[in-house]
């Protein structure tokens, strides 16, 4: 037995011990048992049909639960597995004498470069989960759908999926993938079930027998085999400890995010979809600070027409009948580029949102039509991304002015997001014109420090370098003097080293993922606003944000249940 350490990227933390269980062992018959009777053709549809029955069972199932963030998710897996495209394929190939398993194979593999050779990110975790369908698809021509073993498991994969995790009658402590991101649907369901996520292994983990003990441990971010009794009896102890602390945090959601000196924060949540909806209501958000607008459209083949917004917006905003929601109107920047835009304009900075959209006035007040129509029983307020000066918020608000009027309703209170060191600079009058604003802390934080959104040195806490609180303290400052409330939605809000130096500067709002809203929440319960005023104070003048983050350590650190 020899005990070995494979270290990773972690894509969600924790601790936790189990027995390695491969999901995604390779084929090794060449005949296949006689699933169907019929011809290629019949094994390609009958395989693909059980797969969608079954993710389609599954997400019955975690509804039923309230869980519906995954069921979400396994109900498109389950319209993968019944797109004509694919199938279409699949059986294309069976005409020209494929047998189904390389059929399957081969369309799979097809389909999913397709989609990730549109260099997006967000696409390239969706040709993920068409492996996944696939893998699926395969294992069921195998006859290989059996329960898993019943004991706590670490699931291992060349690319773990989704479903993977939320398989019933097993029980999962940890995954562990040779591939997949950070942003994966896995890597999002693992994190709101608490799972221990570890990416980017050595691939001789796969060659790992099933059944050995294996500790994944957050705190080295990485799994190790044959663990020793110490390891054994920590792993223990923190995933009960972990398990206790997360019932503990969401016991205060009803609680108002206050710090102990009695500073009210607003805490809301940043969304996308119905289910992030319901979640960010289910864990006490004051409503939505940012919902996201365009990724329904990045793969999408021309600018979306109003009944396509209304499609995409309805559901979302149904689900936030009579609370706040602050829209952002669609922002295609250089890192999420939708195929129709994206043709030659790689790295121009003509790539970035807003100046695209007021080169389209049709497609802009489309939007405006569909946010006015859909969110009529919200408390809408619409926020306008990328701005970087006072003349095109102006441009904004004469275009939404005109299609409130052609709506005959009020034009809602219009609001900037500001990300850009231009916005920086115009803070003062974009304050003066602007109904809100909103601080993007992932776009302004690269921007100022010159670092790419993909860059892995991009990180949230990065916001706590000096130049950027030097950059969101003068937007504030600007703001307050003319009576605008600034929020922060980017992920900085929710990071522990930063949230107590944007509360110290002055931040009136937080805007956090549903997941986080528990923990931001207790964070701020157990802050001084005095305490974190003198802090950001102090972290101005500092040089580096490693110096800034030690300030915090040492001076501001509250202990969560
Ligand atoms: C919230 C932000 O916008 P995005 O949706 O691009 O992350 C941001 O930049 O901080």
């Amino acid at each position: 037995m020899t005990r070995r350490t494979y270290p990773g990227r972690l894509a969600s933390g924790g601790i936790a011990l189990g027995f390695l269980h491969r999901t995604d062992r390779p084929h090794t018959r060449t005949t296949l048992p006689h699933r169907t009777s019929g011809d290629a053709i019949h094994q390609i549809t009958d395989a693909f049909d059980a797969v969608a029955a079954r993710l389609l069972e599954l997400s019955t199932s975690l509804r039923e639960q309230g869980k519906d963030e995954q069921a979400d998710i396994m109900e498109v897996n389950s319209y993968i597995a019944q797109d004509h495209d694919l199938r279409g394929k699949a059986i294309e190939r069976a005409h020209h004498g494929q047998p189904a398993a390389i059929a399957i194979r081969q369309a799979v593999d097809t389909y999913a470069r397709a989609i990730a050779a549109l260099d997006d990110p967000t696409l390239a975790e969706r040709a993920a989960d068409v492996r996944q369908v696939g893998r699926r698809a395969l294992n069921w021509l195998h006859g290989e759908v059996g329960p898993a073993p019943d004991q706590p498991l670490v699931l291992v994969a060349h690319e773990i999926g989704a479903a993977d995790l939320l398989e019933p009658g097993q029980t999962v402590t940890a995954a562990i993938s040779v591939t997949g991101g950070p942003n994966s649907h896995a890597a999002i369901v693992a994190r709101s079930l608490g799972i221990p996520l570890l990416l980017a292994v050595d691939p001789q983990l796969l060659d790992l027998p099933d059944g050995q003990e294996i500790l994944l441990d957050a705190d080295r971010a990485a799994a190790v085999t044959h663990p020793d009794d110490d390891e054994r009896t920590r792993a223990l102890h923190a995933m009960e400890t972990a398990r206790t602390r997360r019932l503990a945090l969401a016991e205060e959601r009803h609680l108002p995010a206050e710090t102990l000196d009695e500073h009210r924060i607003v805490l809301r949540a940043n969304v996308a979809t119905p289910a992030e909806a319901r979640a960010a209501l289910t864990t006490g958000a004051e409503g939505v600070g940012l919902l996201r607008t365009e990724l329904p459209f990045l793969n999408h083949p021309a600018w979306p027409t109003r009944n396509q917004h209304a499609a995409t917006l309805v559901p979302v905003l149904r689900t936030l009948t009579g609370q706040v929601v602050t829209a952002r109107t669609l922002d295609f920047a250089d890192d999420k580029l939708p195929p129709f835009l994206s043709q030659g304009r790689k790295g121009a900075r003509l790539g970035r949102g807003l100046p695209l959209m007021l080169a389209q006035p049709e497609a802009f007040a489309d939007q405006f039509r569909s946010l006015l129509s859909a969110g009529a029983d919200t408390d809408l307020r619409i926020m306008i991304p990328m701005v970087a000066s006072i003349d095109e918020l102006r441009a904004c608000r004469r275009l939404l002015q005109t299609v409130a009027a052609e709506a005959g309703v009020p034009t809602p209170p219009l609001g900037i997001m500001v990300e850009l060191p231009e916005a920086v600079a115009a803070a003062d009058h974009l304050a003066r014109e602007a109904s809100f604003l909103s601080i993007g802390s992932n776009d302004l934080t690269c921007q100022l420090l010159g670092l790419d959104r993909r860059d892995p040195t991009a990180t949230p806490a990065m916001a706590a370098h000096p130049a950027v609180l030097d950059a969101i303290a003068r937007v504030v400052t600007a703001a307050h003097r003319h009576n605008r409330q600034v929020s922060v939605c980017g992920d900085a809000a929710a990071h522990p080293l930063v949230t107590p130096l944007l509360i110290g500067i002055g931040c009136d709002s937080l805007s956090v993922a549903p997941a986080a809203l528990d923990e931001v929440r207790a964070r701020i319960r157990r802050l001084r606003h005095d305490t974190c005023a003198s802090l950001a104070a102090v972290a101005l003048s500092r040089e580096t944000p490693e110096e800034v983050w030690r300030l915090v350590e040492q001076c501001c650190q509250p202990s969560l249940p």
